[in-house]
């Protein structure tokens, strides 16, 4: 009779989860133990780490990724790491071990006590199965509800003495399972909505990272192109779903209620597409729509359309709904969008400390045009968005809950998932903190990652709410006297230190060539977000 384990790595093989992000404990050995020559894992030395580098890894390749973390205390430094990865919609199968089953009752140590309740509201779904037999059709299930919109975390406990229990012949049904979505609309859904558009004078697109994970994006342009549509990215951007130099593209949208409806006065029909309604982050109250403005709402996730505020909604696969739209509308004759004025070159900053913006402005020049930049340095997005340009679909990340500790782990899991694009970490030397040690994971593995800190000695965009919140006196905003060239060769990553326009070129010249992962840390001088 075949063992739980032997059929849940069955499972995980045809299901195609054969990368294991994990940190051990004495719970994951039994299943870790003979683990198969054609996977592959790797290790996280902070579970903040782990989730990062796998939600980074699901971005990347749009593949369910397997998580594997140590009970309680595991799960619970992973979700930092997990608010991401649920806005994020990311795939991940998130499995911790359990103590022997016999024990968990007396909370022996190890015991992850009511472990489903643990990782909520942050997951799908959370199970711990109720007998070792259901183990490997928990595991499917698992596998099904991370994949199947609205994508997502999932999380499964199984008791570390279950692995080596047998199971009945019929659990070989499991591994070859193929379960899909459809998510096509109806010729009347798609009539009403093209109707809409083509009513429409003065129509708007705003667009969601959906977009760009459903590599949506050469149909995005076609509608907008079709309809001379300004383009919009949705308030706090986590990907980059529309090329920021195209003509019609217009920038992101303010996360803030009264700023949107600002931005987008004068239209009389928003449509988004592939994002919430919206993402707000600051508190400015206002009108959720500009005067005579109706908005329609397109994404596969059924709990963000029936959250959103205001607005109709169509809840489907967005993919098949712009591929049935496009066919539907006619050329518009309104002249389409000038493009935005390219930022003049930016001042070098000062001496010993750069501008970011003109960081930004070597990056621009100086990287392969399929770059992948992974940011984390909040104070500079705006800046980031206005001078870098990302034009290729999956060429942005951001974390997605604004949990910070994202930047570095999930860009060594991007740069995973893409050997042959080159991936640039742009991080604040707050942020960097937070997860750090996923240097040592990208020097163990040799992932070539270029992390470029940013080091403007303070919570930069924390100032700037301290000033929005007449809160300016608040302590603990300053964060002096850090060596990021000290740390990440403790790590044993390669690390320059550069205070001139021309060092730092040098510096990412020598990056750019090397194949292994380098970090550059640049005194910068703090900008507004
Ligand atoms: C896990 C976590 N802790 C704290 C924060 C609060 N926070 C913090 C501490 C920020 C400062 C980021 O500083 P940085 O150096 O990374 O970037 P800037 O200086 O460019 O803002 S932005 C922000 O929302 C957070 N978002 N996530
Ligand atoms: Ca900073």
């Amino acid at each position: 009779m075949p063992s739980v384990h032997s059929v849940s790595y069955s499972i995980l093989r045809q299901q195609g989860l054969d990368i294991v992000f994990g940190n051990p404990g004495s719970n994951e050995l039994p299943f870790l133990k003979d683990f198969p020559e054609d996977f592959r894992y790797v290790l996280g030395l902070h579970e903040g780490v782990v989730v990062g580098m796998a939600d980074g890894y699901a971005l990347a390749s749009g593949k369910s990724v397997l998580v594997n973390l140590h009970a309680a205390a595991g799960t619970g430094n992973a979700m930092g790491a997990l608010t991401n990865a649920w806005y994020s919609h990311s795939p991940l199968v998130i499995t911790a071990g359990q103590q022997a089953r016999s024990m968990i009752g007396v909370e022996s140590m190890l015991a992850n006590v009511d472990a489903p309740s643990l990782p909520r509201p942050l997951v799908k779904w959370s199970y711990e199965p109720s007998c070792p037999e259901d183990v490997p059709r928990a595991l499917s299930q698992a596998i099904h509800m991370a994949s199947l919109p609205a994508r997502g975390p999932v999380y499964l406990s199984i008791p570390h003495d279950d692995w080596q229990c047998e199971v009945g012949e019929e659990a070989s049904l499991l591994p070859p399972r193929d379960v899909h979505h459809a998510g096509a609309p109806s010729d009347t859904q798609i009539d009403a909505l093209a109707e809409h558009l083509d009513q429409a004078d003065n129509p708007v697109l705003v667009l969601g990272p959906e977009v760009d994970a459903e590599r949506a994006n050469a149909l995005a342009i076609e509608l907008a192109e079709r309809l001379c549509m300004e383009v919009w990215i949705a308030p706090s951007a986590s990907r980059c779903p529309f090329p920021n130099r195209h003509a019609c593209f217009r920038g992101v949208l303010p996360a803030a209620i009264s700023g949107i409806s600002e931005q987008l006065a004068g239209h009389d029909l928003i449509l988004v597409i592939g994002a919430p309604v919206f993402r707000y982050h600051q508190y400015a109250p206002g009108r959720y729509l500009p005067d005579g403005a109706h908005l329609i709402h397109v994404t596969s996730d059924a709990q963000e359309a029936a959250r959103a505020p205001m607005g109709n909604a169509l809840v489907g696969d967005i993919r098949a709904v712009l591929e049935a739209l496009l066919p539907k509308l006619a050329q518009s004759d309104r002249t389409m969008p000038d493009p935005l004025p390219i930022p003049s070159p930016a001042n070098s900053g000062e001496i010993g400390r750069l501008s970011p913006e003109s960081v930004f402005d070597v990056l621009n020049d100086r990287v392969p045009d399929d770059v992948i930049y992974v940011k984390e340095s909040t104070s500079t997005v705006t800046a980031f968005w206005q001078r870098v340009e990302m034009r290729h679909p999956g060429s942005y990340f951001f974390p997605a809950a604004g949990g910070l500790g994202f930047g570095l782990p999930a860009a060594v899991g991007v740069q995973l998932a893409s050997p042959d694009r080159r991936v640039i970490a742009v991080i604040g030397d707050g942020s960097a903190n937070y997860a750090i040690s996923a240097l040592w994971s990208a020097a163990r593995y040799n992932v070539p990652v270029i992390f470029i800190i940013l080091k403007n000695e303070t919570y930069g965009a924390l100032r700037w709410f301290s000033k929005m919140l007449d809160a300016e006196s608040a302590p603990g905003i300053d964060v002096p006297g850090l060596d990021f060239c000290a740390l990440a060769r403790g790590y044993g990553v390669e690390a320059n230190h550069v205070e001139t326009r021309q060092k730092f070129e040098e510096a990412l010249s020598q990056a750019l060539d090397a194949s292994c992962p380098m970090l550059i840390e640049v005194p910068t001088t703090t900008i507004e977000p």
